[in-house]
Formats: structure tokens, sequence, C-alpha cells
């Protein structure tokens, strides 16, 4: 299989891009941090199913973290992750080294005073640096957000700016990042971008897990730990599938599971899946419920939904 394509500049990937599009090839994107598994290639798959050219990035987002998080120990696997790419049909993938203008580390290794790694042009004492964000007002907030307030708006802004230099027909996320997949729904329907989003299911492993690439930095205890999430889910799912349940109940049942097998709890959330709208009553609602659980310092998050009978 042909190795694809490596582009570090964006110049370099708009010209690419814009090529495949002259020849009216359709470019299906997957935006990733790397450290690829199969619930990226996944995505991958699907792209290549829908579109006539697949596009990766790599590119660990620094704004998308706050400094008290994981960014300078994100798992990385650069030659691994080309080689998976290479065997999925992947034609070009943008590995830039940074994607915004600051002052100081280019990597994006600064923080602003609210602890975000987020740096703005008047906090950079620098008048040339990064200053314009894009955030989803309402579904960012709450889920994710409350332990990673800066989380959405880096999203956001690193996936405008990456469609802006990719210019793709598709983009596919992975539904594990359930409210990403619904914030980014909500941004390219707002601002008219021209990309179709594509969420794509759940990828597990054999035991139930998720797959993440964080999976790697958990102890063996605490992977085996972390299997009490897709069962709690399941479990829930299943008792609200076949009898009728209540929000709280079913909140509870996950939380306590989850702590009980050795997790320490961020959120369980019981919402509805298209607003994420937090639900009492479920009969009739199309349910999802969300999960964030700490194991040792390794963040999780897991989802199931279903139509609550
Ligand atoms: N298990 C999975 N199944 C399907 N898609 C997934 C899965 N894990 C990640 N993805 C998707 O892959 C894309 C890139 O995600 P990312 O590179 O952050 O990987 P990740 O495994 O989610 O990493 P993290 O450990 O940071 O959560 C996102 O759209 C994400 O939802
Ligand atoms: C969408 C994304 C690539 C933006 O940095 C990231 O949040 C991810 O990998 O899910
Ligand atoms: N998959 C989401 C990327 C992050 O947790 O930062």
């Amino acid at each position: 299989m042909a190795s694809p394509q490596v582009f570090k500049e964006v110049v370099d990937m708009r010209a690419f891009s814009r090529e495949q599009r002259r020849e009216g090839k359709t470019i299906g994107f997957v935006p990733t941090m790397g450290y690829l598994h199969e619930g990226h290639m996944s995505l991958v798959q699907a792209a290549r199913q829908q579109c006539d050219v697949v596009v990766a990035s790599i590119y660990i987002n620094p704004t998308q973290f706050s400094k008290n998080e994981d960014f300078g120990v994100y798992p990385r696997s650069e030659a691994e992750d080309l080689r998976k790419l290479a065997e999925a049909g992947c034609a070009a993938v943008f590995m830039p080294a940074s994607l915004y203008h600051q002052s100081g580390s280019s990597s994006g290794g600064s923080s602003s005073a609210d602890g975000s790694m987020v740096v703005g042009a008047a906090e950079a004492g620098d008048p040339d640096a990064h200053e314009t964000w894009v955030s989803v007002d309402h579904l960012s907030q709450g889920l994710c957000a409350k332990s990673r307030p800066h989380f959405f708006k880096g999203v956001c802004t690193v996936v405008t700016k990456l469609f802006h230099i990719v210019e793709p027909d598709a983009a596919f996320f992975g539904r594990k990042d359930y409210q990403q997949w619904r914030v980014i729904e909500r941004m390219v329907r707002d601002l008219d971008m021209a990309v179709r989003v594509v969420g794509m299911p759940i990828q597990r492993e054999a035991d139930g897990l998720a797959m993440s690439s964080r999976n790697a930095m958990l102890s063996t205890e605490d992977r085996q730990r972390s299997l009490c999430i897709s069962r709690a889910l399941t479990e829930a799912r299943e008792h609200a599938v076949a009898q009728a349940a209540d929000a709280a109940t079913l909140q509870q049942q996950v939380a306590a599971a989850i702590a009980a097998g050795g997790g320490r709890v961020d959120y369980v959330e019981v919402v509805d899946a298209q607003s994420l709208q937090p639900l009492q009553e479920l009969p009739g609602r199309q349910v999802l419920i969300a999960v964030a659980a700490f194991f040792g310092k390794v963040r999780l998050i897991d989802n199931v939904d279903f139509e609550a009978p």
C-alpha cells in the first residue's frame, strides 16, 4: 500500500486538497490527535467508503487542554500511525508543528491566567499572536465542559481551522466523544460550513472498554478497573430498555457502579441525545447516558444511547 503524502505546512496541505477537487474528487477528512487505534481506523474506513480521497490529520491541539491536563504526556506514535494510515489507504496526512501564531513556544506550551493553554494576543503580550476563537454557546456547556471549561472552544477553533485548510466534503467523528460530535454538527450548521459531519459508532476492545488513545496510559490494575464503565452503561441501558426507568435512578446506579469499581466519577448524566439537556422522564425519548471517570490520572469517557420504551 502506498505511503500517504505527509504535509507539515498549511499551504502544502491546501494545495493537495485543491488539486484533488480540481480533479473532481471528493475528500473525506479524519481529524485526530494521533496514537491511532481501531476507533480511528473505523473513521478512515468510513471515509474511504464515502469519499474518493481520505485525508487524516494528526495534531495534539494545545488550545483544548488546560495546563493541569495531560497535553505534555499525551501518547505519540508517529511512525506507527503513518504505517496504519498507509495500510488503510489514506492519501494524505496533515501533521502541522503548530497551528497558532504566538510568542514563546511554537507548540503552544504557554498558558493563560485562567489556567487554559489558550493564549490570546493580549495575554501573550504579542500583538501578532492568535486571538480569534470559535465557540458554540449552549451545547458546549455541561458534561465534559464542567471539568474541561476550555475544551470545546479549543476544539471548535482547531476544527474550523482544519476545515479551512483541508476543505473536505465530509468529516468523520467518533461518537465516543459524543458531545464533541454534537457541538461540531451545530457549529457546521450555524456557520454554513460546506462539510458533511458524520458521527461513527464507538469501537470497543473485546472486553467492552471503549477504545481510546488514553487507555495506553492506564496501569494494569486501572485497565482492569476501567471495565466497570462499559459494564455499568450496558446494564443501565438493558435495564432502561426492558422496563420503565427514571433518569435519577439510572444516574445513581451508573455512578455507584463506577465508584465501586475503583473509578473517580467526573460526571454521569442522563440527557436527551440531541439537545444534551438533562432528562427526568424517559419514556419515548432518545436517551444518552454519558460518563467521564478518572482511573488514576487518566480520564476516560464513554456513553450509550437508546430509545426509552
Ligand atoms: N473508540 C472509538 N470509536 C470510534 N471513534 C473513536 C474512538 N475513539 C476515538 N474516536 C474518534 O477519533 C477521533 C480522534 O480522536 P482522538 O485522536 O482524540 O482519539 P481518542 O482515542 O478519543 O483519544 P483520547 O484518549 O484523547 O480520548 C475523534 O473523532 C474520536 O471521537
Ligand atoms: C477533533 C480533534 C482532533 C480536535 O483536536 C480532537 O478533539 C479529537 O481527536 O477528538
Ligand atoms: N478525543 C478528545 C480529545 C481530548 O480529549 O482532548
